[in-house]
């Protein structure tokens, strides 16, 4: 089995390189402004220009409004939005709709009842990301805040759209993970930072190399 990885929050050119050169399959830039990782649409749109055919740019939005998506979809060749909020089913169908965009939706996991909106929202999604649920302080962001749920909540369930694993993966804890949830496909932000906000290319080659031969 080979797992893809998604690399999120990327805003430097050295470090998306890195990414795609230990083989992400994915890559991440943040349109949430107050993220540490949130990156200007101009500068996202040069890096996304750098990203080689078969890897896929991806864009995370915030309970996003078609204004901003236009904004930041007339300047950056997006192949995916990610969706960070509490979007519901019904403005996931709008999004997709309006901007003729595949759409992944975050399910933010906290017990085993949170995982009912996930089934919901596969209806219309065309990916679900499992991360976990921010922790209860005044300063944590929506996700990216580096923290893991209990992954044998999703170990032996099935969904019908493919899925990601996210919150809190580390390069020392993705192949636990990954064996535990059974996911093919893994995002991780904080997990190859240095501080917040600022990617370390050897956290990623790190990260990457672990996870292959799984
Ligand atoms: O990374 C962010 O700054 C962010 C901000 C708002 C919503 C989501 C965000 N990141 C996503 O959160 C998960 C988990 O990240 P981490 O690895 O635990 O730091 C991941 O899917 C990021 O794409």
């Amino acid at each position: 089995m080979t797992v893809a990885a998604k690399i999120c929050g990327l805003s430097e050119p050295d470090t998306l390189r890195a990414a795609v050169a230990g083989g992400a399959r994915y890559v991440g830039f943040v349109f949430y402004p107050p993220s540490p990782r949130a990156v200007a649409p101009a500068l996202a749109g040069e890096l996304a220009r750098l990203v080689p055919t078969g890897v896929r740019s991806v864009g995370l939005f915030v309970d996003p409004d078609d204004a901003f998506l236009e904004h930041v979809l007339g300047q950056v060749p997006l192949d995916m939005i990610q969706l960070h909020g509490s979007e519901n089913p019904r403005r996931i169908a709008e999004i997709k709709a309006r901007h003729r965009m595949p759409v992944m939706k975050a399910i933010k996991i906290g017990g085993p009842d949170d995982l009912a909106l996930a089934a919901a929202c596969a209806e219309v999604a065309d990916r679900l990301l499992f991360d976990a649920k921010p922790p209860n302080r005044s300063d944590a962001l929506p996700g990216g805040n580096g923290v893991a749920f209990d992954w044998t909540l999703l170990a032996g369930r099935r969904w019908d759209k493919p899925w990601m694993l996210s919150g809190g993966l580390t390069p020392d804890n993705v192949a636990e993970a990954v064996r535990v949830t059974g996911a093919v496909e893994v995002d991780v932000s904080s997990g190859v930072e240095d501080r917040p906000g600022h990617k370390d290319a050897g956290l990623i080659r790190a990260f990457l190399s672990n996870l292959s031969g799984l």
